[in-house]
Parts: C-alpha cells; structure tokens; sequence
C-alpha cells in the first residue's frame, strides 16, 4: 500500500468505511497492525472538524502515556496541530478521570479532606512515601459526598504506605490514581455524582474516541455509559486478543457483554499492514484461529528486539538482551539509583530511555536537567568501573556517596541493603560490544519492530504448542509478543 512522506496511506474502503462512520455508537474490531490508531485518529479529525465551531470537545483516550503520545502524534500528523486545540485532545484515560473527580470537587458534588478541589495525583505511592508488605491498605472511599480515609484488609500481602503518611499527604491535596478510582467508584454510587457527570458530557464533550478498550474496567465503562447517556458520540475501538492491563479490573467478556447489548454499530478491520513477509501472516493467522505453532529458534543477533512476559525472564536470559527496567527488590532508593545506572547504559548501548526512569526521578525528587548536567559524570563513571571490572559493592559505595552530595533522598537514607545482583547483571551485560533492548508484551503493545525474538518460558511453550485460548490473560499477552514483528518472530535461545 503506497505511503506518502507525511506518513498518510491511501486507506481501504473497511478504514474508510469506520472513520467516517454515520452512527452515534460505533465499535471497530481490529486484528494488529490493522489501523486501530490509524482509524481512531482520522475519526478523530472527521469528529473535530465536521462541527469547527461545536464548543462540545472531541476527546480521544487511550489507556497507557506511550499509546495515547503515539495517537496524539498521529492527530497533529494527519490533521494538523490546530485539530488539538483546546477544548480537543487526546489524553490518557487516567487524565479524564481526574478531570470527572476535579468537575465533582469543584462543583462542590463532592468534598475531599481540606477542601481542596485540584490535586497532585501521582502514579503510584512507591515513588514518594515510604511503603512496607502487608495487607493493611488505607483507602479512600465517599461517605454522604464527603471523601473520607479508611483501611482495607486485603487477602493478600502487598506494599503499601502506613495509614498515617497516607492521612497526611491525602490531607494536603495528593493521591494516587487507584485513589481517583476508589472514589469516582464510590461517588457513582449516588445520583448527584451520576447527574453531575451526565452533564458534563453533555455540556463539554461531543464526541469520546476509546482506543484498546478492552482494556477498560468496571469504572471506565460506567463512563463511557454517562457519556453515551449524555448523547456524546461514542467510538470504541480494540481487539478482544490484546486486553492485557487484568491486573487493573480489566474484564475483556463484560466489554464484549456491554458492545453487543447497547447497540453499537460494529465495523471490522481485517486487513494487517505490519505484515512484511508471508510467514509472519500465517503465524497471526494461526495464533487467532487457536492452532497450535512452532516458532524457529534464533539468537539476539538475530533480532532487533526481545520480548518476554516478565522483566525476570529477560534478565535470565542471553546477557546480549538488555531489558529496559530493573527491579532489585532491596528498597525503592536502590531500585531509583538503579534506574539512574540502566538509563545511562540503555543511553549508550542502543539510545534508548529506561521504561521506569520518570518514576526513579519521582523517587529522588529530581528534575531531569538535573540528571543530564550534574549526575550524568557520577553515573558514567559508576559504568566505566563497572564495566572494567570492578567489585559492583565498591562501584556501589562510590557511586551513592557521590550521588547523595547532590541527591538529599540518598543523604537522609540508610542503604545499608545493596543492590549486588542487579549490578552484577548490569556489569554481565557491560562485558558485551553489542545489546539488544528487551521489553515486557505489556511494554511493547501497540508498538512494531522488523523481527522480534521471544523468550518463552515452559508454560508460554506449552500454550503455543496446544494453541492460545483468548479467554486468558497470559495467552493475550504472548499474542501480543508474538505479533509485534514485521518479518519474523523468533524463540529466543
Ligand atoms: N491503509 C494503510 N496502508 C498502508 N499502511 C497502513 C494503512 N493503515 C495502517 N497502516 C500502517 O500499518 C501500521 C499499523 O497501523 P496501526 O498502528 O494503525 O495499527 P493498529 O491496529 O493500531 O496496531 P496494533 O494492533 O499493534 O495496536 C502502521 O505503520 C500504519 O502506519
């Protein structure tokens, strides 16, 4: 299919057909590589400028930051940057629910401890109060429109901050966005809230575009339910084999459930353009129809990218794969300094960010200038002796009393818990003249490489060996692995 040099295509009439389709409920069903972010953003434009002057938004969301830059960059490419002034934007899903909760605190619906009506809501608490395993979580939830902070025993042992940092920083106006959550799921549970955001829709947004919606929840489909009851035009877009966010509520079954009860026009995309080689359209084609698949064997040599499910696998694996996240699980300090070090050798190796780095400046209370002008010479040279063989416990010594000149979060921590085998892995990887990056499926979703090698662990060898069932959320997330390659997937050795 031809490309012109601003990256547009001439579209199929089935692309064709979902942009620009007539109905006020639309769902497209995509195979990869089909044109979900492509229809979504021509959508998108159609919707912007079908009404220049319609005060009401058009609003597209994604769920991920990577997913929703990647359509936004599509939007300003195809239509022009004036297509996302304000009021009309492509945000992630998290922002739109701050955006409801602010519209309830604001119009006074609902009260949070202090009064405030905007808040610093972080991603998750790990990056800025200390937090301990256990199964006490503080929560927050809506007792008579008042926001009030509780406790939850939870089955299981997980980190969380103590009931009194939390009291304290939600008192001085910060959440997280589970919190948002928590309480948009519990404001909803009255009607002032429901009418509260009924009108909002009504009043600010004309048209909502979901792109990868099956990875939406109970909530967000509770939302996009107030939207499509306020008469905002509803566009949902996805692929029931790539829902993979389970971990936060998502329910692929109740999405299909909701698509097919509410009448919703469906349009479906069946052509895939990431394709480059027959082989690789057969083995999507086979992992869609459930029948069973033998990969070839190949080396990281052989391959621009790896994947696998879990960060540990990549690290266990061959030392030319570097993944692009560390996790040493000795303290969140040691894990942020980590990060420091991974950046600057993923930086050099291959120039690329590491996946968690805003989180590890979160942790340090850095701003990143910061870390290109006055950390950058303490880390290079934590990875020169690294890389020339020095003891990683002295490199370690070193490095955090040279950081902590600059980093008070280092100076008023004990680290007396090193971090040996992360650095031990990095120093292995250090030895190598060549790397290539690994990511986790959930990393590499929506994004495409020429040829992509997979680790696979037992249990993913013995699913694609019997065929993948779509109903598990593992078995989705192989499938996304393995459909990221234009020309060839491979099993990494
Ligand atoms: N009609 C077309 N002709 C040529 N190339 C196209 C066409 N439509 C989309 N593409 C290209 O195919 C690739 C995949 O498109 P897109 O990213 O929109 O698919 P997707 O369904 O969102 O992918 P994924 O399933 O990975 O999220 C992109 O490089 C895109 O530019």
């Amino acid at each position: 299919m031809p490309r012109t040099s601003t990256g547009l295509h001439t579209l199929t009439p089935q692309q064709l057909t979902a942009s620009g389709s007539p109905h006020d409920r639309v769902y497209i069903e995509a195979a990869p590589g089909s044109g979900k972010t492509t229809v979504s953003a021509l959508r998108f434009g159609l919707h912007r400028f079908a009404a220049p002057t319609d005060a009401g938004a058009v609003v597209a969301l994604s769920f991920t930051r990577s997913a929703t830059e990647e359509l936004r960059t599509r939007v300003a490419r195809q239509w022009g940057s004036a297509s996302l002034r304000w009021p009309h934007r492509v945000v992630t899903l998290d922002t739109l629910l701050c955006d409801l909760l602010f519209h309830l605190l604001g119009e006074g619906v609902l009260h949070w401890p202090g009064e405030h009506t905007e808040l610093d809501v972080l991603d998750s608490w790990r990056s800025t109060l200390p937090t301990k395993p256990g199964r006490i979580r503080p929560v927050l939830q809506v007792d008579c429109g008042h926001v009030v902070i509780r406790t939850v025993d939870e089955p299981q042992n997980a980190s969380h901050p103590s009931a009194l940092d939390f009291k304290g920083a939600v008192s001085a106006g910060t959440c997280t966005h589970d919190n948002v959550r928590e309480v948009l799921q519990g404001a909803l549970t009255a009607d002032p809230a429901r009418r509260a955001l009924i009108s909002y829709f009504e009043n600010s947004v004309r048209s909502l575009i979901v792109d990868e919606v099956f990875d939406a929840n109970d909530l967000d489909r509770e939302i996009f339910s107030l939207a499509a009851s306020a008469s905002s035009l509803l566009t949902l877009v996805g692929d029931p084999w790539q829902a993979l966010y389970q971990f936060r509520g998502a329910r692929p079954a109740a999405m299909a459930a909701y698509i097919s009860e509410n009448g919703f026009f469906t349009h479906y995309l069946d052509d895939s353009f990431r394709w480059g080689t027959d082989r690789q359209a057969w083995l999507t084609q086979r992992l869609r129809r459930r029948l069973p698949v033998t990969l070839q064997a190949g080396s990281p040599r052989d391959a621009d990218m790896a994947l696998a499910l879990k960060w540990k696998t990549l690290w266990e694996c061959d030392p030319h794969v570097l993944p692009l996240a560390i996790k040493p699980g000795v303290g969140q300090v040691q894990e942020a300094i980590c990060t420091l070090l991974l950046n600057e050798i993923a930086q050099n190796a291959l120039g690329m960010q590491a996946a968690f780095l805003h989180d590890a400046l979160v942790t340090l209370g850095l701003e990143r200038e910061v870390l290109a002008t006055t950390l950058r010479p303490c880390l290079q040279s934590a990875i020169t002796n690294l890389k020339y063989g020095d003891q990683p416990a002295v490199v370690w010594q070193r490095l955090t009393r040279s950081l902590a000149m600059h980093i008070p979060a280092i100076a008023a921590t004990q680290l007396t818990r090193k971090p040996l085998g992360a650095l031990n892995r990095l120093q292995l990887r250090l030895a190598n003249d060549w790397v290539i990056p690994g990511l986790t499926a959930h990393q590499s979703k929506g994004r495409e490489w020429n040829t992509v090698a997979v680790r696979l662990s037992p249990a993913d060898a013995a699913a694609l060996a019997h065929g993948l069932d779509p109903a598990r959320s593992d078995h989705r997330a192989l499938y996304v692995a393995l459909t990221r390659a234009r020309l060839n997937t491979l099993a990494l050795t």
